[in-house]
């Protein structure tokens, strides 16, 4: 059994329903890999999660093609004043804003993207992420009233839930379509390319096995990437980090300035952007840390239970 430690850090603002992020972080030959498949998902969703973290413990990364990444500062579903002051005290020149939350209203929305727009002024890019809430028809009239809000989208996020309503929701907008479940909760990634559904790709390391499966993902799929994060501490996040420094083109902001939503973090130096990039390399894991952030006894108990059982056979 290798050196293995499960955490638990409570989250800033509550997002995509969770208060608190668990995982295990891995130790190997070539460092720490994080495994934090969200506690909904069964063992076949994730198993490309556990690829990654062994890739991180086991491999290591190809070699970066930059020293740099620029990110996107994340903005919960949470009102104009709390987005307002996330987005100034970031420093990054894009924003993405988190939209279609369930039990709140498109003003909601509409007012959010306006703070966001204020904060950043005219010069930054403010992106937006329905999580697929909408159904076609809302999603046309919505996306034209928040790309007025937002004085102009970079793009929308998984508007609809399906690949074929993302197509026709592409074709009946002015703003691109980013997929982002529409891959990397899809049985075949490659029919957002094959139906022409999106304009762009959001890849996320973990649930798609790991940064060599992306790269190959980006290279067949066609679309600029953009790398994003799953909410990891900062073992996880540079994963991601490696994956955007070796794409061979990167045009977008990438979405991992997510260690700042959550409250604690494992590395010495947490992996937060600094005028809006976040430098590749791998954190140096902060022994205090893991005994401070360490979860309780149960849930240790949980986490080795399903290492073991999405791990399979195959030792962890
Ligand atoms: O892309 C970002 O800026 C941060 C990551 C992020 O938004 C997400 C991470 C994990 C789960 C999601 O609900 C969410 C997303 O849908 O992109
Ligand atoms: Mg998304």
């Amino acid at each position: 059994m290798r050196d293995l430690h499960v955490f638990s850090i409570p989250l800033r603002t509550r997002f995509r329903g969770i208060t608190v992020r668990e995982g295990v972080l891995l130790r190997g030959p070539a460092g720490w890999g994080e495994f934090s498949p969200f506690l909904e998902y069964d063992d076949a969703t994730s198993r490309p999660w556990l690829a990654c973290a062994r890739e991180a413990a086991d491999e290591g990364w190809p070699a970066p093609l930059r020293e740099l990444v620029p990110v996107n500062v994340t903005v919960p579903a949470t009102d104009p004043e709390h987005a307002h002051a996330i987005v100034s005290a970031g420093g990054c020149r894009t924003a993405k804003v988190k939209v279609a939350e369930r039990g709140q209203t498109l003003a909601d929305d509409l007012a959010r993207v306006e703070a966001v727009r204020d904060a950043l002024g005219p010069d930054g890019l403010v992106r937006v992420d329905a999580n697929g809430a909408w159904d076609v028809d809302e999603a046309v009239r919505a996306i034209a009233a928040i790309d007025r809000a937002a004085g102009g989208l970079e793009y929308v996020e998984q508007p609809v839930t399906t690949v074929e309503d993302l197509a026709v929701v592409r074709r009946r907008v002015g703003v691109p379509v980013a997929a982002d479940e529409s891959i990397r909760r899809a049985e075949d990634p490659y029919r957002v390319r094959d139906l022409e559904a999106a304009d762009v790709a959001v890849l996320k390391v973990q649930p798609l096995g790991g940064v060599r499966a992306c790269l190959r993902i980006a290279e067949d799929i066609g679309l600029p990437v953009v790398v994003s994060s799953a909410i990891e501490s900062s073992v996880g996040i540079a994963a991601g980090v490696a994956l955007a420094a070796a794409l061979p083109e990167l045009h977008h902001a990438s979405g991992l300035a997510t260690v700042q939503m959550l409250t604690d973090d494992v590395a010495v130096e947490p992996l937060l952007p600094v005028d809006g990039m976040l430098r590749v390399g791998r954190p140096e894991v902060d022994l205090d840390a893991l005994a401070r952030l360490a979860a309780p006894a149960d849930r240790t108990d949980h986490w080795r239970a399903r290492l073991a059982s999405v791990g399979q056979d195959q030792p962890t």
